[in-house]
């Protein structure tokens, strides 16, 4: 699904009035229809509704919301914030369309001491600002802002396409910004519900489609995704039925050190899991029985070190692996940075680089530009800050991530939440599987694990990124169904990978 800026969104609209027998006014109506139709399906009439209404199109779809809750008998507080004395064209239409019948629920909020004191089980509704926000809020308006936070311990608070104060695609953290529970917001994701600093705003998103032309949504090329269970099924590829295991690849895994052996048996379970053919693990001395007992089905690399990897470049003059993957558990050894180096200079396919693998780049930055092509890099925040250095906000943290990636022509999953997926075409995806519960050590090194499966498999890198990350959240999500979110852990992730591929594409 494609994620448009608001000026991309306002032109969204433009065309679709321009191509079908529809007027703005018409639209307004379709749009406040669909979060009428919401609201009734989930609040019965016993709830009053309060709604604050801005001087835009987005107070125009508040104004209709209003118009239709009284149509069906609910209880409905309009109050209209006189920001500025003018309005825009739809929002007097709806006004006075509202005015004909029911004038008297309508009133002017010129000051915070106009803030109406509300009933219990009162819902409120955001229709101040909506995707024209474009500056911060100021003054008293930023005042009844505040007055509706005030009130989230008691009331609902839901916003119409935006919570008030949100910018569609800038970062304004630390600005008037309304917390709502839920936001029904109009036919596409907006950039800034998927930023972490904006986690407080948003709420539960719903989007509620309005019917904008599909010509406009195919033919306008967006630079931000929201991974999605179509594109999955683009990528996927079936097992071929006269396969052996030399047709999915011969993956490497580089991992483990005294300690940490545990990162490396995820990551091998993960990667065979994910459909490798066939699975090599570079451990050192302490690992050899670790990894032997622990997962029969893969083979077993021993370095010279006891305790750490520090020989692994030997290894691709021999075999041609299909895949490498680098990092879970490695430690950062002088003698592993060393070995980094050399594999570095003599591999030229694109490898999974992880954790202490990212974390010996950020030592030795010299690297960065020898990583190959293609490669996958995938930091948490903290290691991508260590790389690429501290952002003023997420915002110009993704700017920095796209950058990196077309610079360095690499993809880098930056994980979280939502985790971004940066292009070497500057394209970036956001993933929405997933859950908290995947906050707990070892998560990470299943995905480098599935990553690397699927590249062995010769997945593109870029469909084995956008199809790695889906799975991974997947399995998370079916194992927190199954587990609760607390009692997962990442070797659950592993064992629900297999109904992911079934159920998740
Ligand atoms: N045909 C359409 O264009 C449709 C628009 N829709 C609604 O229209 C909204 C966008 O409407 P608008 O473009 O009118 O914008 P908004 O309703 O978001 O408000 C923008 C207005 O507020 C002013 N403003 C912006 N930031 C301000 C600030 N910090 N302090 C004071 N004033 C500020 C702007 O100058 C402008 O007049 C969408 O979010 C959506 O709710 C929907 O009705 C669907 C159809
Ligand atoms: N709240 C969350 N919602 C969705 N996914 C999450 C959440 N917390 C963690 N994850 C996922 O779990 C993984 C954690 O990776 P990482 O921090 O590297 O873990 P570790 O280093 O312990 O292996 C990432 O893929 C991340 O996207
Ligand atoms: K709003």
């Amino acid at each position: 699904m494609k994620i448009f800026s608001a000026a991309q969104i306002r032109e969204a609209d433009a065309f679709t009035i321009a191509h079908e027998p529809i007027s703005s006014s018409g639209l307004m109506e379709r749009a406040a229809g669909k979060c009428a139709a919401w609201l009734e399906d989930h609040y019965s009439p016993v709830h009053p509704v309060y709604i604050f209404c801005g001087k835009g199109n987005n107070g125009g779809d508040g104004l209709v919301i209003a118009r239709l809750l009284l149509d069906h008998g609910y209880t409905v507080r309009t109050g209209i914030l006189q920001y500025s004395p003018k309005a825009s064209a739809d929002q007097e239409l709806k006004l006075q369309a509202l005015q004909e019948h029911y004038s008297s629920t309508v009133y002017d909020i010129g000051d915070i001491s106009d803030f109406p004191a509300l009933p219990a089980n009162a819902i409120i509704i955001d229709a101040i600002f909506g995707t024209g926000m474009s500056r911060p809020i100021e003054g008293w308006t930023a005042g009844i802002i505040h007055l509706i936070n005030d009130q989230r311990q008691k009331h609902v608070i839901i916003s119409v396409d935006m919570p008030s104060g949100l910018m569609a695609d800038e970062s304004n953290r630390h600005t008037a910004v309304v917390q709502a529970h839920y936001t029904l917001s109009f036919e596409f994701y907006k950039l800034a519900f998927l930023l972490r600093e904006n986690a407080p705003y948003a709420g539960e998103v719903h989007i509620l489609p309005i019917g904008l032309h599909p010509d406009y949504i195919t033919q306008t090329p967006a630079r931000y995704h929201l991974s999605d269970r179509e594109i999955m099924r683009t990528i996927y590829r079936p097992r071929d039925p006269f396969a052996h295991k030399g047709t999915y690849g011969h993956a490497l895994l580089i991992a483990g050190s005294y300690g940490k052996m545990g990162a490396a048996i995820l990551s091998a379970r993960a990667c065979l899991r994910a459909g490798a053919g066939l699975l090599s693990c570079h451990v050192p001395q302490c690992g050899y029985d670790i990894m032997q007992i622990s997962e029969p089905c893969a083979m077993c690399i021993t370095d010279e070190d006891p305790r750490y990897n520090t020989h692994f470049h030997q290894d691709i003059t021999n075999t041609n692996y299909k895949a490498i993957g680098i990092g879970p558990g490695l430690d950062t050894q002088p003698g592993t940075a060393k070995s980094f180096e050399h594999l570095l200079s003599g591999w030229q396919r694109p490898m999974v680089i992880d954790a202490d693998a990212l974390n010996l780049i950020s030592v030795y930055p010299f690297l960065l530009a020898r990583i190959p092509a293609g490669s996958i890099l995938t930091p948490h925040p903290k290691e991508f800050e260590r790389l690429f250095g501290p952002s003023a906000n997420d915002t110009a943290r993704l700017d920095l991530l796209s950058k990196q990636a077309v610079s360095l022509q690499i993809y880098i999953i930056l994980k979280g939440r939502y985790t971004a997926i940066a292009c070497p075409d500057g394209a970036v995806y956001f993933n929405n599987t997933g859950n908290p519960g995947m906050a707990t050590g070892g998560s990470g090194d299943v995905l480098t694990g599935i990553l690397t499966g699927l590249l062995s498999q010769d997945y593109s890198p870029k469909a084995a990124v956008l199809l790695g990350v889906w799975l991974h959240g997947y399995a998370g999500d079916l194992a927190a169904a199954h587990l609760s979110q607390e009692a997962m852990t990442a070797t659950d992730i592993i064992s629900w990978l297999g109904k992911a591929f079934q159920e998740g594409i």
